[in-house]
Parts: C-alpha cells; sequence; structure tokens
C-alpha cells in the first residue's frame, strides 16, 4: 500500500506544521517545523518519542520527567496527567494515537465518568485566535455521526480540544482488518457517513468537512457506530477564496484550483471512500506521489481500482461521486440511491409442530411506513421462488427485493431443515424435510427461530432448484405443474382463515362488484377489482350470498389469484374465522382497514 500524501497550503492556520506543502502546481514541497508521521504507516508509535512542553508537568501530574523527555512507558497507563483548565477533564498517560498534526490521548470526563479524546494540535496563539469562529461552530455541531466535541484552550503553543473518544479506530484500519467489507457493511457505514454529511451540509451556510477519508472516520466497534471525525479542518463557506488543504487522493479537482469549492468537495472524499471500502485499496494508490495524483485529478483520470468494482450499483455511485462537481449528487440525493435502501427483514414468525406449516414475515424498514407482510408457506408444496413471485405479481412485494427475499426465505428454511436433522427425535419432521421437493442441502446454520443475521450471504444470488433437488442449478426455479399449483391454491384458501381481517358484515344481497371494490381498496388493490368481479361473474357470482355459498373447493376454481381469494376471503370472513395466535400488521397494504397497526388484529 502506497502512502497517503497529506497536503497542505499554508493558508489553513491549524495546519500549518503539516509534513508537505503544496504550491497550486502540483509539485510537492516539505514543510517546516514538527513532523509526526501518521501511525498507520509504521511510523512514530513509540510513546518515548512524543516530546511534551513543560508545563504539563506543573507540579499537579505525578509524572516523573527525566531531561525535559516524559519516560511514558514507566508509568501506568491509566495515570492522570494532567487536567484541563476547567477541571472537568483528565488526561491518562495513554496515547490513542498519532497524526500529521496531532496527538490524541486518552482522557477522563470526571463529572460523567466517561472517557473521553484529549486532542494536542500543534499552533501558535495568533492561529488558535484565527479559527475562533470555526470552533464555536464546532460546539455547535451535534450529531449522532459526527464526533462530539466538548471544550477547548489553549496553552504552550498547542490547541487542546476535548471530544467524543471512538473505541475501535479508524475505518481505515478496519477496512484492512475484514479484508474486504461485504456489501451490507459498506451499506451501514455509509449511511451513516451520509447522515452526519446531511446534517453537516445542511448548515446555512453549509458547514464542508473538506478532509473526508476512511482515516477520518471512526468506528465503535460494540455497536458498529460511523462517525465523522477530524472536524478541525472543517470550515464554513464564507467567500469564494477557500483555502487548499486535504488529502490528495481524495480531493476534488476543483480543491486544487483556485476557484472556490463548495460542499460538493466532501461528496467527492466520499466517492473515494467507498471506493476504498469496497476495493480495500488506498485510491490512486498508483500514484508515487501527490504530484502524480494532482496531474490525473485534473486531467480526470479516475483511480486504477475503480476498474475493480464489479457491482454496477455502486460503479455508478461512485462515478457520479467524482464527477463534475456540478452533476454530482448531494449527500441526500446519494442517500436517496438504490444501492443505500434498506433490505427487509425476512422472519421466522411461527411454524407448527412439524415445522412445515410456516409464518413467515417480510418486515420493511424504510419508504414504506414500516410495512410489514405476513403470509403462510407449506414447506411441502411452496417454494421460495414461487411466493415471492406471485406475491410480487400482486405487487404486495416490491420486484427490487425478489432476489434478497427469495434468498432469505431459503435461508430460513435452510435453517429449519438443519434443526429438524439436528433433532434425532422427531423423524416425522426429518421425513417431511427430506421429501420436501427443492430442499437444498443443509450448511451450518443459526437458529430458525431467530432473525435472519447480516451475514455476508445475504447478497449472494437466490439459491434456485431445479427437479432434481440440486441448489444452484441453472434453472429459475422449481418447475411447478399446473396441477400441483392449484393443489397450492386451495391449500392457502382453505387453511388461511387465520390471518383473516374483516372490511364490515356483508348482507348476503350486496352486488359483488361493490363488496369486491371494497375488498380490493382495503388491500391496496383497487386496480384489480374490476378483474375480480369479472371472474366471478364469469362464474355467476353476482352477490355476496353467491360467493358465501361457495365451498372451498369451489374458490380453487374460480380463476383468482392466491392474493385475491385472500383479499375476498378476509373481507368475507374476517371476524368470525380469525383465531388467536400470531396476526400480520398488514396485508402489504398500507389501507387502514388491513394495515392499520396491532389495533386491527386484537
Ligand atoms: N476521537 C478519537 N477517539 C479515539 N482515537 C482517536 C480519536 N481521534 C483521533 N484518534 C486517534 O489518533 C490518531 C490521529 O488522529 P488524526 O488522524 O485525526 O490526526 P491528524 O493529525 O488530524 O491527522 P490527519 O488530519 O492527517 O488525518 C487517529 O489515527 C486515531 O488513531
Amino acid at each position: 500500500m502506497d502512502t497517503p500524501h497529506p497536503i497542505v497550503n499554508g493558508i489553513h492556520s491549524s495546519k500549518k506544521n503539516g509534513v508537505h506543502h503544496f504550491n497550486g502546481s502540483g509539485v510537492e514541497s516539505n514543510g517546516h517545523g514538527v513532523e509526526i508521521s501518521k501511525g498507520r504507516n509504521g511510523s512514530n508509535n513509540d510513546l518515548n518519542t512524543y516530546y511534551m512542553p513543560d508545563s504539563y508537568n506543573n507540579g499537579t501530574s505525578p509524572v516523573t520527567q527525566s531531561n525535559g523527555v516524559f519516560d511514558h512507558s514507566k508509568q501506568d497507563p491509566e495515570t492522570v496527567i494532567e487536567i484541563s483548565p476547567n477541571g472537568r477533564y483528565a488526561k491518562l498517560n495513554t496515547v490513542l494515537g498519532k497524526g500529521a498534526y496531532k496527538v490524541v490521548w486518552k482522557a477522563i470526563d470526571r463529572d460523567e465518568g466517561y472517557e473521553v479524546a484529549w486532542n494536542c494540535f500543534q499552533t501558535t496563539r495568533a492561529e488558535y485566535n484565527e479559527l475562533n469562529q470555526e470552533i464555536e461552530i464546532l460546539r455547535q455541531v451535534r450529531h449522532p455521526n459526527i464526533i462530539n466535541f466538548h471544550y477547548c484552550w489553549y496553552k504552550d503553543a498547542e490547541f487542546i480540544f476535548v471530544t467524543e473518544l471512538m473505541t475501535s479506530g479508524t475505518l481505515r484500519e478496519y477496512i484492512r482488518k475484514l479484508s474486504l467489507p461485504n456489501p451490507k457493511i459498506v451499506k451501514r457505514w455509509s449511511r451513516q457517513i451520509l447522515r452526519g454529511l446531511i446534517h453537516l451540509h445542511s448548515h446555512n451556510p453549509p458547514i464542508i468537512h473538506r478532509d473526508i477519508k476512511c482515516d477520518n472516520i471512526f468506528i465503535n466497534g460494540a455497536h458498529g457506530e460511523v462517525k465523522i471525525g477530524d472536524m478541525g479542518t472543517a470550515k464554513m463557506k464564507l467567500g469564494k477564496k477557500y483555502t487548499v488543504i486535504g488529502t490528495p487522493e481524495f480531493m476534488a479537482p476543483e480543491m486544487y484550483e483556485e476557484r472556490g469549492y463548495n460542499e460538493k468537495v466532501d461528496i467527492y472524499a466520499f466517492g473515494m471512500c467507498l471506493l476504498e471500502m469496497v476495493t480495500g485499496e488506498y485510491p490512486y494508490s498508483e500514484c508515487k506521489n501527490a504530484a502524480q495524483i494532482y496531474k490525473k485529478v485534473i486531467q480526470g483520470i479516475k483511480p486504477e481500482s475503480l476498474a475493480k468494482v464489479q457491482d454496477e450499483e455502486i460503479l455508478d455511485l461512485i462515478n457520479n461521486c467524482l464527477s463534475p462537481e456540478n452533476e454530482r449528487y448531494t449527500a441526500e440525493q446519494i442517500r436517496a440511491h438504490p444501492f443505500f435502501t434498506v433490505e427487509p427483514e425476512v422472519l421466522l414468525a411461527a411454524a407448527d409442530e412439524t415445522k412445515t406449516h410456516l409464518k413467515l414475515q417480510v418486515v420493511f424498514k424504510e419508504g414504506t411506513d414500516n410495512l410489514s407482510v405476513k403470509f403462510d408457506f407449506k414447506v411441502e408444496k411452496d417454494t421460495a421462488e414461487e411466493v415471492v413471485e406471485e406475491m410480487i405479481d400482486e405487487k404486495v412485494l416490491p420486484r427490487k427485493y425478489q432476489q434478497f427475499i427469495t434468498h432469505e426465505i431459503n435461508r430460513i428454511l435452510r435453517d429449519l431443515n438443519k434443526s429438524s436433522k439436528d433433532d434425532d427425535s422427531n423423524d416425522e419432521i426429518s421425513r417431511h424435510w427430506n421429501s420436501q421437493p427443492g430442499t437444498p442441502p443443509f450448511p451450518n446454520g443459526i437458529s430458525p427461530h431467530l432473525p435472519p443475521h447480516n451475514s455476508p450471504g445475504s447478497f449472494a444470488p437466490p439459491l434456485t432448484l431445479d427437479r432434481d433437488n440440486s441448489p444452484n442449478s441453472t434453472s429459475s426455479g422449481p418447475a411447478t405443474s399446473e396441477s400441483q399449483r392449484k393443489t397450492q391454491t386451495q391449500e392457502w384458501q382453505t387453511e388461511e382463515l387465520d390471518d383473516i381481517l374483516p372490511v364490515k358484515d356483508y348482507p348476503n344481497e350486496t352486488p359483488i362488484e361493490d363488496f369486491v371494490h371494497e375488498a380490493a381498496v382495503a388491500t391496496n388493490r383497487p386496480e384489480k377489482a374490476k378483474e375480480w368481479t369479472t371472474k366471478l361473474k364469469h362464474q355467476d357470482i353476482m352477490t355476496v350470498g353467491d360467493l358465501r355459498d361457495l365451498l372451498d373447493e369451489d374458490w380453487a376454481g374460480l380463476g383468482l389469484t392466491v392474493f385475491a381469494s385472500r383479499a375476498l376471503k378476509n373481507a368475507l370472513y374476517g371476524k368470525s374465522l380469525r383465531s388467536p395466535g400470531i396476526y400480520p400488521r398488514s396485508m402489504g397494504s398500507s389501507n387502514a382497514n388491513i394495515s392499520g397497526g396491532e389495533d386491527n388484529f386484537v
């Protein structure tokens, strides 16, 4: 991995002591002042080499000093070595990390009792004073995806500020650890980064971070929280002329030019982060120095690692982020990109004793008002592919989730099968499962009663099955004969009445078109009313009474889809036939009669 190239144009006071200076023509030159290499480059992580100002040892500190150098290795890492001017924060003898510009120590918030980060940034008082306005803004930024800024002061050539502490390092370190994060993790991280950016950019005027990169995005591992850090470089968009500052690999072309730029530079940098997340490579690692990167960026030559991105959606997204400023999406538009859609959760809501008659539930978490669709699944007869296809045809499920939901159902089936096989005492269940057409062999799985976890496999293509039961064959799914299909439909019709919800009590003489219309509306399918009515009338069913006269087996011959039959039965029989147990929160509709929440199901 090539070394990242920090670039600083001396205009930005707070980073004057940086390693590299950039003169605007792509030529790199050494800066003056202290050089503390980034720990990530395998350099200065030796605690003994950091020289602390004498003033740190102000008599209250237990640190011993020898020739002006603190020998931290001899100190307990939990020793308090300095107290903040307000007395609230206690700096401990533990360096969390060193960057090109600052050293970050662990500290304790003595009021609240939690750990915080104590950041030391070498700068002059004049430069610190210039930062006042910016600091005031940072203080006001409060967002769960942005590292909190608590308190700051200036002392002995250092700007010191206390921030929220992040426990698990940077995104960059995580990417290396995971080798290649799976798409689900990339999405989860990216959503959080975008939320932070949306917040910054929504200020008036927008706050521009200007140094978004995976090193400046921090993680709390326990909860997978992701927060944007190093906010010291963010600056209000105040005019047309801005400081050139950032990291060349992540700097939009307009940042190199002296024409001014806006918050879209963060979007460009986010695109580079996304590229790093999905390829595991630092962008422009093919370049040897900042000048080479500069030339490529100015000529519009994108990083070579972009060619490794397979997923079309991600590629589209990254390309947009790297496009000219006026074509680049806003953070909010990116958040709305299909790549960031939150997949629904597919759950096993209930199963009968033999685990062959299941209630499955698809819970949408975004964009559909927490809609939940519950449906029955008969292991002996149904297949995930067919059931999902059917619900998509009926517009109960959106097509974009077809692969995902099918895959998740198959995963639940595999897990159930495994648990059945593990249960030696239950031969009956095993027999059911082993004779189930199209049931794949079972890898080790999770408990069938647990909701699906976020595994890399969640993005695998759906398991398709052929007649020979071999998984992943090229067939698009199990071939179901017409008679099988009818049988299945009939089963649904005769046995799924416990899900039924009433619309109202219909007198027998109610014209069938009126009744069907209400049922279709109640299931959010008003456009289907005519089609369903025509089918019923073809069978001489003109009133609700005629419909009530039908026997279960008659329903199968009406030519209605499973969904239509269920919708009509729900409207017709709901109240009297519903049994206690688990009920759907909705049946794929946002209509109050059907999906109005738990109250409707009691
Ligand atoms: N809030 C924090 N919580 C925990 N560790 C932190 C925190 N902030 C920084 N660190 C650690 O300190 C290191 C140095 O911080 P940082 O990279 O922000 O310094 P910097 O000098 O501003 O670097 P640059 O601007 O070049 O990214 C980080 O790599 C990280 O390991």
